[in-house]
């Protein structure tokens, strides 16, 4: 495959690296100061930029009949226009907020426990995630998937970034920590003992794989997806 990368810093490297490696081709590496690039000239577009910049980047790829897989997090006011964008053009989207095939199975279990301790009510839940000090956004994707999954299951109704005194929001602690490739953690915690499911990445190989992966799944389907679609584990 001809692969455009939008966003050439560390995720962009990475998956150059691992793209080659699988025998494709990378045909453009954009980046911030990228001027007047011709995208048509891909077979498929990996978005790994910056929250202010992707909602630009995929729209650009669906107004050229590209498919395009956006790893980017802190877009998602966006993600709506993103949607009616990529119908009106027949197009070919994914995004997720962790491509890692690790977290995608992670995201599983996390539902699977939410929908059981749903039925128990001595037990406070409670998230955290650990990233480098480069990361521009917080809370993580990963984490508010995280949080949303387990309010598909709960009686609370959102969640919020560090402490919260209010029992109807699951907390997210957000930690910073050079050089962390990304760590979440689930806590339920009783008087009694504390149940916890954890995550750790160890380098950005797992991001980078998904998402190629998910990049070769989709440059013949056309629709809006995610990678459970890709992983089929719905
Ligand atoms: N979904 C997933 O599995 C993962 C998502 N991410 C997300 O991917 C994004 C990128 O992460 P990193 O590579 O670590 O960040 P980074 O800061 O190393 O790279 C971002 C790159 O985008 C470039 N950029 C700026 N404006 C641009 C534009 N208009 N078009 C294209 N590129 C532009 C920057 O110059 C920079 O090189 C972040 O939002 C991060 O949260 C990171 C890892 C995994
Ligand atoms: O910025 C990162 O590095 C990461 N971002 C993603 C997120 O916001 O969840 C995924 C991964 O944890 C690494």
């Amino acid at each position: 495959m001809k692969i455009a990368l939008l966003g050439y810093g560390r995720m962009g490297k990475t998956i150059e690296q691992i793209a080659l490696d699988k025998g494709h081709e990378i045909v453009l590496k954009v980046g911030k100061n990228t001027k007047n690039y011709d995208i048509t000239l891909a077979d498929v577009a990996i978005d790994f930029s910056i929250p202010s910049m992707a909602f630009e980047n995929i729209a650009n790829c669906l107004n050229n009949n590209i498919p395009v897989v956006s790893g980017t997090t802190g877009w998602l006011d966006k993600f709506n226009d993103v949607t009616a964008l990529c119908k009106k053009k027949k197009g070919s989207f994914i995004y997720a907020s962790n491509f890692s095939i690790g977290v995608n199975v992670f995201f599983k279990l996390n539902e699977y426990l939410a929908k059981i301790i749903a039925h128990l009510n001595n037990y406070q839940v409670s998230i955290e995630e650990i990233h480098h000090t480069k990361k521009l956004d917080k809370p993580s994707g990963t984490a508010i998937t995280l949080a949303e999954d387990i309010l598909k299951h709960s009686s609370k109704d959102n969640w919020s970034l560090n402490v919260t005194n209010n029992k109807n929001e699951i907390p997210i602690a957000s930690k910073r920590i050079p050089d962390v490739p990304g760590t979440h953690a689930i806590k339920y915690e009783s008087a009694e003992d504390t149940i916890e499911i954890k995550h750790t990445a160890h380098n950005r190989n797992g991001f980078a794989l998904g998402a190629i992966i998910a990049a070769e799944w989709l440059v013949d389907k056309t629709g809006v997806f995610t990678m459970k679609d890709v992983l089929d584990l719905k």
